[in-house]
């Protein structure tokens, strides 16, 4: 019994300040990885909301982006949340009825006031850009583009957003923000990887935008944008072929087949048993071909499908001028164009077109994407309309598909090596490719000139190694109690 006695009393563990020592160890231990966890935690997910309407020739959608509040100006995280794409022709169709316009936009407007909660409101701003159908209306008729523009303006004003204002975009501007999108959604920027350039192709014009090394604006300053974004330079090619959108190529390649103003034309970019009478003040009630428009020609005129891949590509390059470059190289019209560079991005109609002709895998040959569209537009109309049935744009598919493969090989010089450089994209990530977000991250500063500075490192390394030394510290500190340590209770001596 006594030596039970003695060696309780030489068992340390019991002492009341190793038990002191103990518990405020373990209570430090655990106060610093609650610090450690609590102090560098990611504050709770505040969103912030922008909006853009994109204003197109052929029709305005919304965009609603959101990001979280703490991050404004850092990481790409910038998304979209939802789109509203609004019903009716652009803005640009309102010109003899311009209150239209803004009652037009009302129903997206709702749905955004619905989505982006209300304590929001007030603080999200709201950006109405407007592209090429406006930049013809404004070239036709200034008032009546600015009549537009105020009646959108009244419209959008009586919404609770933050409004910043609509106005017409240069297509500088729309490319460049284009390839910003692209690049930021494929976090090229950030981590200042090598680009991807951008291929926009809308209703009324046409952008190509890319990094090129061996331009450096000073051969033709008008189609280079520089950018200093997350510490990197770029200086990048851009330019918006106004006229060389899908619906107008459509029209400037009809008015090359009438120019003589006749009865009826037989149209290789049509398919066979396609007919329809048109007008000739429509079909030339557009800058872009009203000066073709030929002279004592019958109001209307047939317009019948001959089905021809081969003669519709010969007639749509009639639509290029190749004939002067004063540059070292030119694409069309004598329009400056440095080699092209790396991948590209191509969407909009680009990808609306190649996606309903099953032709967005680009590492099919381009021999056989000819050899595809022949096929196809050889298809007499009667087969297709019995096989679609009556969807928009049908009729236009052969055309479309044959101007998008002779605008990027005649047009832009892609051959059958650099085709494959293009995919055809809609989204990246979540977000639909186009200038909407690069404009929006531009106003409102959300792309740092200079590379943020970032900790050096992410929250949860940092809780893991303060989490590791702490129960290293522990360890160690009842090692160092070893000598106060009891001794092993299984010694036959002891008992
Ligand atoms: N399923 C679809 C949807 C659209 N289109 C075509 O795609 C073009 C519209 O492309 P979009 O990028 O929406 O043009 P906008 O932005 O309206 O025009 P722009 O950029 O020139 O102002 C139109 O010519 C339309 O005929 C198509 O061929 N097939
Ligand atoms: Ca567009």
């Amino acid at each position: 019994m006594s030596a039970q006695r003695e060696m309780k009393e030489k068992n340390h563990w019991h002492k009341p300040v190793t038990i002191i020592i103990t518990v405020i160890g373990v209570m430090a231990i655990v106060a610093l990885v609650t610090v450690a966890v609590l102090q560098n935690r990611p504050l709770s997910q505040k969103y912030k909301y922008g909006i853009v309407m994109d204003a197109g020739s052929s029709h305005t959608a919304l965009y609603i982006y959101a990001w979280p509040a703490e991050k404004d100006n850092n990481t790409g995280r910038v998304e979209q949340t939802h789109s509203c794409k609004v019903k009716g022709p652009g803005i640009s169709s309102y010109a003899s009825n311009p209150s239209k316009a803004g009652e037009s936009l009302r129903v997206c407007m709702q749905e955004a006031k619905q989505l982006v909660p209300a304590n929001h409101h007030s603080e999200t701003p709201l950006y109405l850009g407007a592209t090429a159908g406006m930049r013809l209306l404004n070239l036709e008729d200034s008032s009546a583009s600015d009549r537009v523009f105020h009646a959108v303006e009244g419209a959008l004003q009586k919404f609770p957003f933050s409004f910043q204002g609509a106005r017409i975009l240069s297509g500088q501007e729309e490319g460049a923000f284009g390839w910003v999108t692209v690049n930021y959604l494929d976090d090229r920027l950030k981590q200042g990887l090598e680009t991807k350039g951008a291929l926009d192709l809308g209703g009324a014009s046409t952008q190509i935008s890319f990094v090129s090394d061996t331009f450096d604006g000073s051969e033709s300053p008008d189609n280079n944008v520089n950018f200093r974004l997350y510490g990197n330079d770029y200086n990048l090619y851009t330019h918006s072929f106004l006229c060389y959108g899908k619906d107008q190529a459509l029209r400037m390649t009809l008015a090359q087949q009438t120019l003589s103003g006749p009865g009826s034309i037989l149209d290789p970019c049509f398919h066979r048993g396609y007919t329809d009478t048109k007008n000739y003040s429509v079909l030339y009630d557009s800058p872009c071909v009203s000066k073709m428009k030929p002279q004592n020609a019958t109001p209307t005129f047939t317009h019948k499908g001959g089905g021809d891949f081969l003669q519709c590509q010969d007639v749509i390059k009639r639509i290029f001028n190749f004939t002067h470059c004063k540059y070292n190289q030119c694409s069309f019209n004598g329009i400056f164009q440095p080699f092209l560079q790396g991948q590209y991005g191509a969407f909009s109609a680009y990808y609306f077109v190649m996606d309903f002709l099953n032709l967005t895998d680009t590492s099919i040959p381009l021999e056989d994407v000819k050899e595809k569209l022949k096929r196809y537009c050889a298809t007499p109309w009667s087969e297709l309309t019995q096989q679609h049935g009556n969807i928009k744009y049908l009729a236009e598919y052969c055309f479309s598909g044959t101007y998008i493969v002779t605008l990027l090989t005649e047009g832009y010089n892609f051959t059958s090596q650099t085709y494959p450089t293009i995919k055809y994209i809609k989204k990246i990530k979540g977000s639909d490719a186009g200038w909407t977000l690069g404009y929006m991250l531009n106003l409102t500063n959300m792309i740092p000139a200079e590379a943020p500075d970032t900790p050096p490192l992410p929250h949860a390394g940092y809780v893991s190694i303060v989490t590791i030394m702490a129960i290293l510290l522990f360890v160690l500190f009842i090692v160092s109690l070893r000598p106060l340590w009891p001794r092993c209770s299984k010694q036959p001596h002891i008992i």
